[in-house]
């Protein structure tokens, strides 16, 4: 079966400094994929790459038919602000923007799948809650009952469980398990190496270079990880990414990676 999303020979550079480089292989459509790998591996980089907020300085990502709607996407907690005055209710609701009119009015069955969505994730009653009162546990919850709303195809989590109690954990894993029974593509990034190998069929390592890409078992060897370890140790910070020759990117001020919208 021909992949759904394909990197070839990815590059992603902050300031021309390589965060992702040489990245090449491809997610199966209905695969279920953690990327693991060292702070600073460049895996968050390579999550806003795939979902088109970051351009490529070298090679290419191919999404085929995908489009944005197609990719739901939770970003690390720390890039959330909450400080925004919004409720749980609206929130969810987010999820369904696609549907949302020409004025932004959503419809009764969105605001009642909104409902079913916090139902499914533990929060019933929570509606009217700022979210900035909520706990990280809960607020992640309320971002996952967001995620449903969005009935993504490809769903990309960024260290969906980092600082979050077990029992939140084991419910949003549940849920992670369950999309992908549904047939969606699903790739985290993961710092729990037991909950990889317990949960994950299919693992990226990545140490800005790719370590291995394919079966975990095959991926999470005691000789990969440590791989991983040493490139990480051999990082050169201040190193340029090797651009072709044509293809360097001169940044204007107070411009970091290159962004673009996907399609
Ligand atoms: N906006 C940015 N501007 C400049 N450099 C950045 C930016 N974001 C990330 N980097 C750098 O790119 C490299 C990869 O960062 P990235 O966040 O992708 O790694 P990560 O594997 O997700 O790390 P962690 O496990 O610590 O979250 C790091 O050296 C980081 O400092």
């Amino acid at each position: 079966m021909s992949d759904l999303i394909r990197l070839e020979n990815l590059t992603v550079t902050y300031e021309r400094h390589p965060a992702v480089h040489h990245v090449s292989g491809g997610f199966a459509p209905g695969s279920l994929t953690a990327i693991a790998g060292p702070n600073g591996a460049g895996k968050s980089t390579l999550l806003k790459a795939i979902i088109g907020e970051l351009r490529p300085a070298e090679g290419r990502i191919d999404r085929g038919a995908l489009m944005r709607n197609d990719f739901g996407y939770l970003p690390q907690a720390a890039d959330i602000n909450r400080r925004f005055p919004i409720s749980v209710a609206d929130t969810v609701m987010l999820g369904a923007w696609k549907n949302a009119g020409a004025f932004g009015h959503f419809s009764r069955e969105d605001a009642a799948r909104a409902r079913e969505a916090l139902g499914i994730v533990g929060l019933c009653g929570f509606e009217n809650r700022h979210i900035g009162s909520l706990s990280a546990g809960q607020f992640q919850r309320v971002l996952f009952a967001r995620l449903l709303l969005q009935d993504a195809r490809v769903i990309l989590l960024d260290e969906p469980f980092t600082a979050i109690d077990q029992r939140t954990t084991r419910d949003l894993l549940e849920l992670v398990l369950r999309w992908n029974k549904e047939g969606r593509t699903v790739i985290a990034v993961l710092h729990d190496f037991e909950q990889v190998r317990a949960h994950f069929p299919e693992t990226l390592l990545i140490a800005r270079e790719l370590v291995g890409w394919g079966r975990t078992q095959d991926i999470m060897s005691s000789a990969n990880l440590v791989k991983a370890r040493a490139m990480a140790e051999r990082w050169d910070d201040e190193s340029e990414a090797c651009l072709p020759e044509g293809d360097e990117h001169e940044p204007a001020a107070g411009d970091h990676a290159r962004r673009e919208p996907v399609q």
